[in-house]
């Protein structure tokens, strides 16, 4: 996959990537600052902050209902930030709807039903690609190129794919959008753990091509472990955060947070 699909951005103030290229900014790709956010009336993230850069992954860990899915949900537009910024490049997206975040160029897997079961591989991907209104063979023809077993698979229908290749389809179908930010929840739940490492290798792969990533994972060691940077997420806000290797070393947060 080129890079070049990022200099067709739009970025949120409406002007086109190519006025305002990558190296002229040094804004992170993405920053969540100070955000405040939850559902209904019920709080779950407090003053929470983190950066990731455009050649970044980033991991938030942390137990279960710390509030990492809704960081990814509160950066999607899912949920508005009731306090605090989420910025894109610089430029302030809170509060934005979804379909206007994924054609700015935030992708986002869910953990649940983020592939259409009943639908053709080949229709999965262009129903990935609603948002555009170009020509979608090519960046397909490059995504059957980089996942092969898409390319074999791709008049089969979703749901006789086995769960790593339904990951792989739910990364594919957000790559059709050619984003440059791409927020993944839990990417190995479910799988077992040969399948978790090889999807793992296909987070990398998708980062290695450009694509700045935010994932949340309940594997934290695996999950930090192919992972730039680490956040320990508990009641909502930061606890702890480092390069994912030190982390990782970290003895507190191993006994705390990582099983010992
Ligand atoms: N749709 C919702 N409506 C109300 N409360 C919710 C909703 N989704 C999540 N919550 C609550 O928000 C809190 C944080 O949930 P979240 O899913 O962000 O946690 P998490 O860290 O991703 O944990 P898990 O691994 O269990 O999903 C939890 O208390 C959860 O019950």
């Amino acid at each position: 996959m080129s890079r070049e699909w990022s200099q067709r951005r739009v970025l949120p103030d409406g002007g086109a990537a190519e006025s305002a290229p990558p190296e002229q900014s040094t804004a992170p790709v993405l920053s969540v600052d100070g955000v405040d956010s939850g559902y209904g009336d019920v709080q779950v993230l407090d003053d929470l902050s983190l950066t990731l850069e455009q050649e970044e992954i980033a991991c938030l860990v942390g137990p279960n209902g710390a509030g990492k899915s809704t960081v990814l949900k509160t950066v999607f537009g899912l949920l508005s930030p009731w306090e605090g910024h989420v910025r894109y490049r610089g430029e302030d997206i809170g509060g934005m709807a979804p379909e206007e975040i994924v054609r700015i160029g935030i992708g986002y897997v869910p953990q649940t039903d983020n592939v259409f079961a009943s639908l053709t591989i080949e229709e999965n991907l262009r129903m990935g690609g609603v948002a555009r209104n170009d020509d979608l063979e090519p960046v397909i023809a490059e995504l059957y190129d980089r996942f092969p077993i898409l390319d074999e698979k791709r008049e089969a229908k979703a749901r006789t794919l086995s769960g790593g290749q339904r990951q792989v389809l739910a990364f594919a179908r957000a790559l059709v959008m050619e984003p440059d930010v791409l927020l993944i929840d839990e990417p190995s739940a479910g799988l077992a753990p040969n399948t978790a490492d090889e999807v793992f290798a296909d987070v990398q792969a998708v980062n290695d091509l450009g694509t700045a990533i935010l994932m949340v994972e309940q594997n934290a060691r695996k999950g930090l472990a192919i992972s730039d940077t680490g956040y320990v997420l508990d009641q909502g806000s930061v606890a702890y955060t480092d390069d994912a290797d030190a982390l990782l070393d970290n003895p507190e947060v191993s006994r705390l947070y990582l099983g010992g």
